[in-house]
């Protein structure tokens, strides 16, 4: 049973986000009939007769009552059924019509806003251990003793990584960004590995080595937080940039992948810190010290890029790099790691992506049609280009294809830290350089919020979203 409300806007909020609010609002006492609190909280006069007693007997019973049979007449797939909420004065039109027009009767609470406030919590609270089932339910990392794979994770055989032993090897390129004093040498190694491979190891980055380990220890401690305190951060809407979810798209998809996943947004960190965990309690200062380092990294390396390009100075700055989310992947032990994968074969939609994936492997990457298992570099980055660089660079550089497997021994968590274009922007092959070398776009233009929609569903169906915006020959 979901809970949704109305706020004063009229937006549509899910229970949690509207639970945090209040938290926020109101401080709210230890629910006793008696409390000084919900007697300084009068029910305003006639709601009396549409909630009886909320606030002088205990409300959870209150909010049960009222709840029960409204909630029994919700069809399941309506999300507009609600309990009608005042959360200020001005939402009393607000929230009766919108109920109206629902279609649902009953418990529009004409509440005082602080009273509204309280009661509002209180039957959340009420709904939220239901909901702290069924989302993190979702989690792998929920899971307890789990002795087989469940059947909705198991792959199609064609899809599946099957038992055949992969050999391990030091297969990608690496660069030593400091061990690198000529600048055009470098640009031409990073240019040669995203060619060949779309990917490279990073060594000599800067990133201090006890920083690398501390990120992995904090994502580690918050996925092994007991469900409770996770689950204020759960979402299964695809587009929440600050969320906790599993697989990629849970609802949606045919088959689940094995991993967990953290997502933040992390630029400019100053205005988006506060939206993330902050237990364990070293999460926001570790994880923010970390994402200003490898967005000055990444940005390093883009511009690097650019000039083995052969664009305009400053080309990949402003909206182009605009947004810096960061992935936090948790991989629990998988009971058989040959029916079912952490994450399928993929490339990344962005621009440029720097993975620190800690000392346990899992990290695949496919070249001339051959997976090739990556044994991890300690203190090293993979690095990858995304499928938007593949675009600009009208094909010169090319998306790595990689995927995730899993072990039976170990959990495994890596951060992967994305820069993408800002929603709004267009995308499309470098004129530039498309008239300087004189060749044809290879993809026409598209908008990156719609790119995005197609990804995820493209992603999670094993499809190539690439292929969407190819251009033949003869329409270019
Ligand atoms: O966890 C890994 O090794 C890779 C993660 C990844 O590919 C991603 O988050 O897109
Ligand atoms: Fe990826």
């Amino acid at each position: 049973m979901m809970i949704w409300l109305w706020d004063v806007n009229r937006k549509i909020l899910r229970c949690r986000d509207v639970l945090d609010t209040i938290e926020r609002r109101v401080s709210v006492p230890a629910l006793a009939p008696s409390s000084p609190l919900l007697k300084a909280c009068p029910v305003k006069g006639d709601c009396q007769k549409d909630v009886p007693e909320a606030c002088n007997i205990s409300a959870v019973n209150t909010a049960r009552a009222i709840l029960s049979p409204m909630a029994e007449s919700i069809p399941a797939a309506e999300i507009n059924a609600a309990a009608g909420i005042l959360l200020s004065p001005s939402a009393t039109g607000a929230v009766s019509s919108s109920i109206a027009a629902a279609g649902n009767h009953s418990a529009v609470s004409l509440l005082s806003p602080h009273a509204g406030a309280l009661f509002c919590y209180y039957i959340l609270k009420l709904f939220r251990a239901e909901d702290t089932v069924i989302h993190m339910d979702k989690l792998i990392s929920s899971k307890q003793n789990i002795q087989h794979v469940p059947e909705s994770y198991i792959l199609p055989p064609e899809r599946r990584p099957g038992k055949v032993v992969i050999p391990s090897s030091k297969c990608i390129p690496v660069i030593d960004l400091h061990g690198n004093t000529n600048r055009q040498e470098l640009v031409q190694r990073i240019m040669k590995a995203c060619q060949e491979f779309g990917f490279f190891e990073l060594t000599g980055h800067g990133v201090p080595e006890d920083l690398m380990h501390d990120v992995l220890k904090v994502a580690n401690e918050f996925f092994q937080l007991p469900s409770e305190d996770k689950v204020n951060f759960y979402s299964d809407n695809t587009w929440k940039k600050c969320r906790l979810h599993s697989s990629i798209d849970y609802d949606q998809e045919k088959v689940h992948f094995w991993r967990d996943n953290l997502r933040l947004p992390c630029h400019p960190l100053e205005d988006l810190v506060e939206e993330w965990p902050n237990n364990p309690a070293r999460f926001r200062e570790v994880i923010g010290n970390y994402a200003i380092r490898v967005r000055e990294l990444s940005l390093l390396l883009l511009d690097l890029i650019r000039e083995g390009l052969g664009l305009a100075s400053g080309y990949f700055e402003g909206d182009l790099s605009e947004t810096h989310l960061m992935n936090f992947n948790y991989y629990p032990p998988c009971p058989d790691p040959s029916l079912t994968l952490g994450l399928p074969k993929h490339s990344d939609p962005n621009l440029i992506t720097i993975l620190n994936q800690g000392a346990i492997s899992g990290l695949q990457v496919l070249k001339d049609e051959q997976w090739l298992a990556l044994v991890p570099t300690p203190n090293a980055f993979v690095v990858n280009i995304g499928h938007t660089l593949q675009v600009i660079s009208n094909g010169m550089l090319r998306s790595g294809d990689h995927r995730v497997v899993t072990n039976a021994y170990a959990a495994r968590a890596t951060i992967a830290s994305f820069i993408h274009p800002s929603i709004d922007c267009q995308i499309q092959p470098a004129n530039e350089l498309i008239i300087k070398r004189c060749s044809i776009p290879l993809y026409k233009p598209f908008p990156y919020i719609e790119f995005m929609r197609n990804y995820i569903k493209d992603t999670r169906d094993g499809d190539p979203v690439l292929k969407r915006y190819e251009l033949s020959q003869a329409q270019a």
